[in-house]
């Protein structure tokens, strides 16, 4: 083991054998998946995703291996998240934990403060004036993406500072992979799987929290700190609190195909 900053204690251990254990022994664990980067490949744009057709199955099947411990932990809207994944719904935190469904099937919303709105109306002028720029309008959240126009990062920073200035306390900027959006501060994802282990029939397991990016290090932080363990989706040099990583979306669909067919 190499020596390390201790607010990212990752080792450089292969995600693989986490998720044997949680193969080994469902009943004792307590999945968390983040969607895009690390269920999903990256694309281009956010409609540009590809859910590959076996996979709302396999995530069906780890759900009920799982006894129902499995949740989604997006900066997606839920009601997006339970497109892509049809005909099936899972327990999920979408915007980044600012909402939330637990097995129940109850919709926890995010607020969505009337001062949004006039943010709203700015962003979506943004691409006219920052060519190759997309806004996404995600209700209580929204970004701006700059994936397909790079030399225009530090723009739409600058952007996106001035809207949080606008609406003040209780928001903040998250700059995610290519990616800068405005979302309410109080819940993050870390919070959101505290939510999920203090309910039925996530209680009393162990989480695996897994995950692609910066957004995800709450998620990360929450799991190992709860006697759990979490993996990232990188290259095993990347600086995480994640104990372990992968090395892609591909690879982690494999092996939960793998668990899946096993069962
Ligand atoms: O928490 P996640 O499920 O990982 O969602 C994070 C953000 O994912 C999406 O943006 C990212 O993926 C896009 C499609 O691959 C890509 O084009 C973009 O550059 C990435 O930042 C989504 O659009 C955001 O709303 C999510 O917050």
């Amino acid at each position: 083991m190499t020596d390390k900053d201790p607010l990212f204690p990752q080792t450089g251990a292969e995600g693989e054998p986490l998720l044997a254990a949680l193969a080994r022994a469902p009943h004792e664990w307590a999945l968390f998946l983040d969607i895009d980067g690390t269920l999903l490949d990256l694309a281009e744009t956010p409609d540009g995703i590809v859910v590959p057709p076996r996979l709302p199955d396999v995530l069906q099947a780890l759900t009920r291996h799982l006894g129902g411990a499995l949740a989604l932990v997006t900066g997606r809207q839920v009601a997006l998240a339970d497109r892509l994944f049809t005909p099936h719904r899972f327990p999920i935190a979408g915007l980044h934990g600012a909402e939330r469904r637990g097995s129940d099937g109850t919709l926890i919303p995010a607020d969505r403060p009337p001062a949004l709105d006039d943010i709203r109306a700015e962003l979506a002028r943004a691409p006219a004036a920052l060519p190759g720029v997309l806004f996404e309008d995600k209700g209580a959240a929204l970004a701006l993406h700059y994936r397909q126009a790079q030399g225009t990062r530090d723009r739409v920073a600058a952007l996106m500072e001035k809207q949080l200035a606008r609406i003040g306390e209780g928001w903040e900027l998250l700059h995610g992979k290519m990616v800068v959006e405005l979302r309410p501060a109080a819940k993050d994802k870390g919070r959101a799987l505290r939510a999920f282990l203090d309910s039925e029939p996530f209680a009393g397991r162990k989480p695996l929290a897994i995950g692609d990016d910066v957004t995800d290090e709450a998620m990360f932080a929450a799991a190992n700190a709860l006697g759990g363990t979490s993996i990232r989706i990188a290259p095993p040099d990347q600086d995480t609190a994640a104990l372990a990583t992968l090395p892609t979306p591909e690879r982690l669909r494999q092996i939960l195909e793998e668990i899946a067919h096993e069962r």
